[in-house]
């Protein structure tokens, strides 16, 4: 089994990482355009192995795609991250043509692979590279609210001081510092809805800190995160590859969903080894339903610049 991360930065390395330490697949290529840094990357993971009793193959290479050839799945992380004071949207014009090149480039040698999307504005690189891509929708999949929802999670067991596992939530909508929807009525800790033990205030504030989650890191860090993205890319690729059937967040394309049509956005939905095996279409409150269609609509406008 292999998986091909094009892109060798922060991101990219860090999926490298925790999906070779969690033993996934046995093969990994790492493909960057910086010479050497691809290489340098590897080199410096293997030699961690013998520490850590991991063996995976991590093959570095400096833009030949043929060696990523046959992957099961390619997780796009080649592009330029924010800086402090940006919005992901503000990345549109610069990362549009690396993945456009990224993909056209992968599916040449992959042709059945599932595409894993993580460039940022998220949920517009997903359009990007599926119509570079002439693939079903199935095949493209943005992750964007997997991360968002963990962050979800982090907030309230800090808020609630209670461990992160015994709390679940779930994000939608576009991966957005404005656009994103943290769903109030699906988080629980040991499954207790979360509601009945937090005021409402505190609940707000949770929600805030959320949807800014991306951007608080960007601005300790002067970059944007890697051990989060990398760790939600690693779930999604694990549920891929050992098709797992699970229910999860990510930015597909609607026709339809949710009354939404023509765009990429996050949602529900159940990953296996063919990609997106089905959206579900959950009952959103009144307000919910109002911000879903205007993150849509955010995520459209974007999309216009394309
Ligand atoms: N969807 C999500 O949840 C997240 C998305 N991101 C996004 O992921 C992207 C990467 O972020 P970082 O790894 O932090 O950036 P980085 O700057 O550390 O790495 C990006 C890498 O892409 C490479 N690259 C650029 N053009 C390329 C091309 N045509 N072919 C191959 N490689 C190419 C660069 O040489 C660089 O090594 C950014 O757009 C960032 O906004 C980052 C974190 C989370
Ligand atoms: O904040 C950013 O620009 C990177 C990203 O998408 C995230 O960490 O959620």
């Amino acid at each position: 089994m292999k998986v091909s991360i094009i892109g060798a930065g922060n991101v990219g390395a860090t999926c490298a990482q925790f999906i070779a330490m969690k033993g996934i697949v046995s093969e990994i290529v790492l493909l960057d355009i910086a010479e050497g840094l691809a290489a340098g990357k590897a080199m410096d993971l293997a030699q961690s192995m013998p520490a850590l009793g991991f063996d995976t193959l991590i093959y570095p290479e400096v833009d030949d795609y043929s060696k990523t050839a046959n992957s099961e799945v390619i997780v796009v992380t080649s592009g330029q991250p924010r800086k402090p004071g940006m919005s992901r949207e503000e990345l549109v014009a610069v990362n549009v043509s690396i993945v456009e090149s990224v993909i056209k480039n992968a599916i040449k040698f992959s042709p059945k692979a599932v595409f894993v999307i993580v460039t940022n504005p998220l949920d517009t690189m997903t359009l990007v590279a599926l119509k570079a891509s002439g693939l079903p929708k199935n095949k493209i999949i943005g992750m964007g609210t997997i991360l968002d929802s963990n962050r979800f999670r982090y907030f309230l067991s800090k808020k609630l001081q209670k461990p992160i596992n015994e709390i679940e939530a779930m994000v939608i909508g576009g991966h957005g510092d404005t656009t994103m929807i943290p769903i109030k009525e699906l988080a629980t800790y040991k499954g207790i809805p979360i509601s009945e033990i937090l005021t409402n205030e505190a609940f707000e504030e949770v929600i805030k800190e959320t949807m800014v989650g991306g951007a608080t890191l960007t601005k300790l860090l002067g970059t944007s995160a890697w051990y989060g993205p990398g760790a939600a890319v690693t779930e999604l690729v694990d549920t891929i590859v050992n098709d797992k059937k699970k229910l999860m967040p990510n930015s597909v394309y609607l026709q339809g969903e949710f009354g939404i049509d023509g765009v990429c956005i996050g949602v529900p939905c159940i990953i296996g080894k063919h990609g997106v095996e089905g959206i579900l279409e959950i009952k959103l409150s009144d307000s919910d339903k109002i911000k879903f269609i205007n993150s849509a609509n955010a995520i459209k406008e974007v999309n216009g610049l394309i």
